[in-house]
């Protein structure tokens, strides 16, 4: 098993290490693994933030665990050297279409989501998000209006088949879940969401058990925080699903709690190549200073043993841990808690 950790920027290090302490410590037989830099830190060094040698790392593993990229000291570099072009890159270059962002209630944690108490006790979604296509990977630019203003542009585009796999992707979860998909789009104003909505409704077909329901993304925002438990999976675009798995980890309690999957179709010997992070980014505001609550980072890495390694029982076993620590006040300042980064990783340790 050959898994590649590429740590980036900000608190991507510190949260990287004690999800690698959290790997060490599960022993795994015959684990190989890789260490690349990715982001601010990659350009830095090498005068690209995703250097080749990065990509071909990530090509040779069965999983990849990302930490987090974004550095304000390259805020203005030219878009194409940016940090967030490692993981843009990475996304697409290795076709990782389907971003899975599980948000559960966690026991304990009631009176921390930005929710009553009762109404936060009810969460347990999971946002299916396209990855691949829609305003991130369309033309865009910088042009001249014909009164000589600066215009930007990003073109919104799906084709039909970029929205039928993700479908498949989110009926197929609905059938392990609950039963029930709300697809979330704008189709009241967007030519791109009209064609969305025909392809999931045309999808459906498929999957006569899973109940089907459509919601526009100014009213799914709305309804995530009034009534978070009528959803079970969510499927939607790129843009729409980055917004709202932030919203719904305040649901939660916090953004360092929710991880994430970024799969494709490529199998490996043990199960489906993925790349793992968490949903939040390098939050510069704390970075280097041991504040930043690696809980997002560990559970992404129950994840990929989940999804790339074929170990269910480890990743429980994570996740439990991890779960276990939140019960027991184990809280970070996110939380309003006194624990740093290395004690919360130590209270995963020693429940693991
Ligand atoms: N996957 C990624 O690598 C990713 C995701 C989102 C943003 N970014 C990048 O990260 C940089 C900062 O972006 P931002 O400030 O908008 O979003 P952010 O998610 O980095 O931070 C938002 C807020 O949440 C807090 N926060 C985030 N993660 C936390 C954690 N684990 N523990 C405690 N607090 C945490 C931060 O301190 C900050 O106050 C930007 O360069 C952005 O492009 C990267
Ligand atoms: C850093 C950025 C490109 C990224 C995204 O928008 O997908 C991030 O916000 C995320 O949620 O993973
Ligand atoms: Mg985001």
């Amino acid at each position: 098993m050959k898994i590649a950790l590429f740590p980036g920027d900000g608190i991507g290090p510190e949260i990287m290490d004690e999800a690698r302490r959290v790997l060490d410590a599960l022993d795994l037989p015959g684990l190989v693994v890789f260490e690349g830099d990715v982001g601010g830190i990659a350009y830095k060094r090498h005068g690209h933030p995703l250097p080749e040698e990065t990509l071909t790392m990530a090509r040779a593993a069965d999983g990849v665990l990302f930490g987090a990229v974004g550095d304000p000291e390259c805020d203005n570099l030219e878009r194409h050297l940016r940090p967030e072009q490692a993981i843009l890159g990475l996304r697409a270059e290795l076709g990782l279409f389907a971003n899975l962002r599980p948000a559960t209630t966690f026991a304990g944690l009631e009176d921390m989501s930005a929710l009553k108490p009762e109404i936060a006790r009810e969460i347990d979604v999971l946002i299916v998000r396209e990855l691949n296509g829609d305003v991130y990977f369309g033309e865009k630019g910088m042009r001249e209006t014909a009164n000589g203003e600066r215009e930007g542009y990003d073109l919104m585009s799906y084709a039909e088949s970029e929205v039928r796999r993700i479908a498949h992707v989110a009926f197929r979860a609905a059938q392990g879940r609950k039963h029930r998909l709300c697809s979330v789009d704008k189709a009241n104003v967007l030519e791109t969401s009209q064609l969305w909505r025909d392809v999931i409704i045309e999808t459906a077909a498929d999957y006569p058990e899973i109940e089907l329901s459509h919601m526009y993304v100014d009213n799914a925002a709305m309804q995530l925080v009034k009534k978070p438990g009528q959803f079970d999976v969510i499927v939607t675009g790129n843009l729409f699903g980055d917004i709202l798995s932030d919203q719904a980890s305040m649901c939660v309690g916090s953004i360092g709690l929710l991880a994430s999957a970024a799969l494709g179709e490529r199998q490996t010997e043990f199960g489906t190549f993925g790349m793992y992070e968490p949903i939040h980014g390098s939050a510069p505001d704390i970075a280097g200073q041991g504040k930043a609550n690696p809980m997002a980072m560990i559970l992404s890495l129950a994840m990929l043993l989940r999804h790339s390694l074929g170990r269910e029982d480890d990743a429980v076993r994570v996740e439990n841990a991890v779960a276990k620590a939140l019960e027991d006040g184990v809280l970070g300042g996110d939380l309003g808690g006194p624990a740093g980064t290395r004690e919360i990783g130590d209270a995963v340790l020693a429940r693991l």
